[in-house]
Parts: C-alpha cells; sequence; structure tokens
C-alpha cells in the first residue's frame, strides 16, 4: 500500500509550487515578533504555514492509516458515518463531490473523535472503533494531547498577534470539554497527477495540523488565483486556518483554500496517506466575532456549523454551485473576489 518514507520518489524540482513559510513552534511560544509576523501574513496571505519544532509523533498514524485502508470495504463500512448522527467514522471513496458538476471524490478518509478517545464522551455514547484504532489506543490519545496543545500554542500567539485579550481563544477550546475535533487519516489509490482526488474546501474548524509524507496537495495562491503544490517538508507539520477560528476572530484572519490531486511526477505511481488533527471550538460556542459590535444576528453554534459545513459536500445533499457559494467568503481567494479586505491587525 502506501510507500514507507524511505522509498518515496522524490517531489520533482522542476514545479512551481506555493510559497509557504517555516514558523518554529518555540518562536510562536515565546512571542518572538518576527515569527508572530510571519505567522499574520501566512494566515491573511496563502493562508499555510509550516511548524518546525513541534512534539508531535504523527508517524504510527502512517501505519494506523495502512492497516485500517486494508481492511475489506465491508468491515469499513460497518462504521460509515452516514450510519448515525456524527461525523466520524468512515467515508468511502466516492461518499462526497469533488466540484460543481457532482464529480465522485476517489479519496476514502476516516475520522477518529477525540472526545471518545480521551474519555469526554460518557462509555455507553461511544462510537465503535475498528481494531486498528482500538490496537492504537494509548498512542492515539498521545497524539491528540499533543496536536491539541499544539493548537493551544498557535491560539496564545494569534491572541497575542492579533490583540485578542489573553486567554478568550483558549477558553473557547478546552481539550477537557465537548467539541468536535477529531484526528483523520485518509487514504487515496494512485491517480494521475491530473485528477481531483478530494475536491477544493476551506477546512471548517479552528486550527489544522497536517501531515504529508507525499505532494498532492495544492493552495491557491491568493494574487494570482493559481493552483500550486505544497511541496512537503520533512519533520513539519502543516497549519492552516478553518472557517469557525475566522469568525471567532472577525475575518482579521482567513482559512486557506485547498484540495487534493494526484501527487506529482514519479509520486502519482504511489497510494498516498494524510494524517490531520482538526481543532474546532468547544461545540456551543456560538461563531461571532469577539472582537467587533453584535450585529445582532443569531449565530450558529460551533457544532451546527461543523455538521452543516461536514455533510455539504456528501453526495445526499449537495445542491451543486449552489451549495459551494453558500459556504463561500471565509478564505482569503474567495474573499478577495468577493473584495472583502481583511481588517486591520495590530503590529506584532
Ligand atoms: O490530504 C491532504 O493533504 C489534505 C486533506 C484535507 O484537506 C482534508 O482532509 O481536509
Ligand atoms: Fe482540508
Amino acid at each position: 500500500m502506501a510507500p514507507q518514507d524511505s522509498d518515496i520518489p522524490p517531489f520533482p524540482s522542476d514545479i512551481p509550487t506555493a510559497d509557504i513559510p517555516t514558523i518554529s513552534y518555540h518562536d510562536l511560544l515565546s512571542f518572538s515578533p518576527p515569527a508572530l509576523q510571519a505567522m499574520l501574513s501566512a494566515t491573511q496571505g496563502v493562508g499555510f504555514f509550516f511548524l518546525s519544532h513541534h512534539p508531535i509523533d504523527s508517524d504510527f498514524m502512517f501505519d494506523l492509516a495502512d492497516a485500517l485502508f486494508r481492511l475489506p470495504l465491508p468491515e469499513k463500512l460497518q462504521y460509515d458515518m452516514g450510519s448515525h448522527g456524527r461525523y466520524f467514522g468512515y467515508k468511502h471513496q466516492g461518499a462526497s463531490v469533488v466540484d460543481a458538476s457532482g464529480t465522485p471524490d476517489i479519496n476514502e478518509f476516516y475520522n477518529i473523535p477525540k472526545d471518545d478517545l480521551l474519555g469526554v464522551t460518557p462509555a455507553a455514547s461511544r462510537l465503535p472503533q475498528p481494531a486498528p484504532i482500538e490496537d492504537h489506543t494509548p498512542q492515539l490519545q498521545q497524539f491528540m494531547r499533543d496536536a491539541h496543545a499544539v493548537v493551544m500554542g498557535i491560539l496564545r500567539a494569534l491572541e497575542q498577534g492579533i490583540g485578542v485579550p489573553e486567554g478568550e481563544l483558549l477558553a473557547l477550546h478546552r481539550l477537557e470539554a465537548q467539541s468536535g475535533d477529531q484526528a483523520r487519516v485518509t487514504h487515496a489509490p494512485p491517480v494521475a497527477s491530473g485528477r481531483i482526488a478530494l475536491g477544493e474546501h476551506t477546512d471548517y474548524g479552528s486550527v489544522t495540523v497536517l501531515f504529508n509524507r507525499l505532494g498532492g496537495l495544492q493552495a491557491m495562491d491568493p494574487e494570482t488565483r493559481e493552483w500550486r503544490y505544497v511541496r512537503p517538508v520533512p519533520g513539519c507539520a502543516l497549519i492552516n486556518l478553518g472557517d469557525a477560528l475566522v469568525q471567532l476572530l472577525g475575518r482579521r484572519v482567513f482559512s486557506g483554500l485547498h484540495r487534493v490531486m494526484g501527487p506529482p511526477g514519479e509520486q502519482a505511481k504511489c497510494s498516498r496517506h494524510s494524517v490531520v488533527y482538526f481543532a474546532r471550538p468547544n461545540g456551543d460556542v456560538p461563531l461571532k466575532s469577539l472582537m467587533d459590535e453584535e450585529d445582532g444576528k443569531e449565530a450558529l453554534t460551533a457544532d451546527e456549523w461543523i455538521k452543516q459545513r461536514a455533510t455539504m459536500r456528501l453526495k445526499a445533499n449537495f445542491k451543486g454551485q449552489e451549495t459551494i457559494d453558500k459556504y463561500r467568503a471565509m478564505e482569503h481567494a474567495r474573499a478577495r473576489e468577493n473584495d472583502i479586505a481583511p481588517q486591520v491587525v495590530s503590529e506584532a
């Protein structure tokens, strides 16, 4: 199935790639002014930054993904996310669409709930998990705690950089409170470089922590509106912000528009896994700006928002361009098209 690190063909050196800065986690934790400034420009521009010097071990998650996706399809379908009301479990290939005309996707993925793994959900309500997940429970718990801690570090740096009163964002993202946080593993079989494996989207939550070994991810350049491959940086996590956080911060930052294509060059021969931690606000948090006057509009809670966004691309709910347009404008590229400028952010 997916190749080991050592036998992955190199990412081609002759294709244009997205211009994504690398920022040290230590520098964000110490509020280094250049690091805060780099984070703000990235989250108001391309929407992504690489994070070096972080403590998260993601290697075992690639092995877990291999074991999980190798299970026979009928077994995976026992955990299908369509079978209960929560956005957790297995999404099979073709369950979502990648474009306005309804082309099916070629990614399968599996969402693992933070609340079930860390005991926030009462035992009787936890979802059953397949053996590869059960077998890795302690490591997964550690992965979730470490990824969540890194997200808290990023949120603290954003508070500092944007001028949110200290602790306000952190209080809405408590590890021990109910939320839609999840770890995700994905799998795409070898696909030609020009084919879309996962359609263009912004993430729904607060902060996404992504690990890639193979190319395939593309980010939209907000200036040129062109898609650019993201070259994975070994040892770094790739960070982007989601629409829930954009709303909490009154659009002072944006979520990066991205999609997954067949990997470039020689890498197109390989099966591809990615590993993700999606951090979201606690479920009952209303998604309205923490920093602006009340506009009197009823705000959705984080749980309501995630549910709407997460299910919009499932084939059963998808109504073409109408569905895509309804959830637009949190991302920079689209915001520019609609002439929404980022709000001014205080110098870090
Ligand atoms: O596979 C990747 O590199 C990105 C996956 C992604 O964008 C997602 O799962 O939301
Ligand atoms: Fe994504």
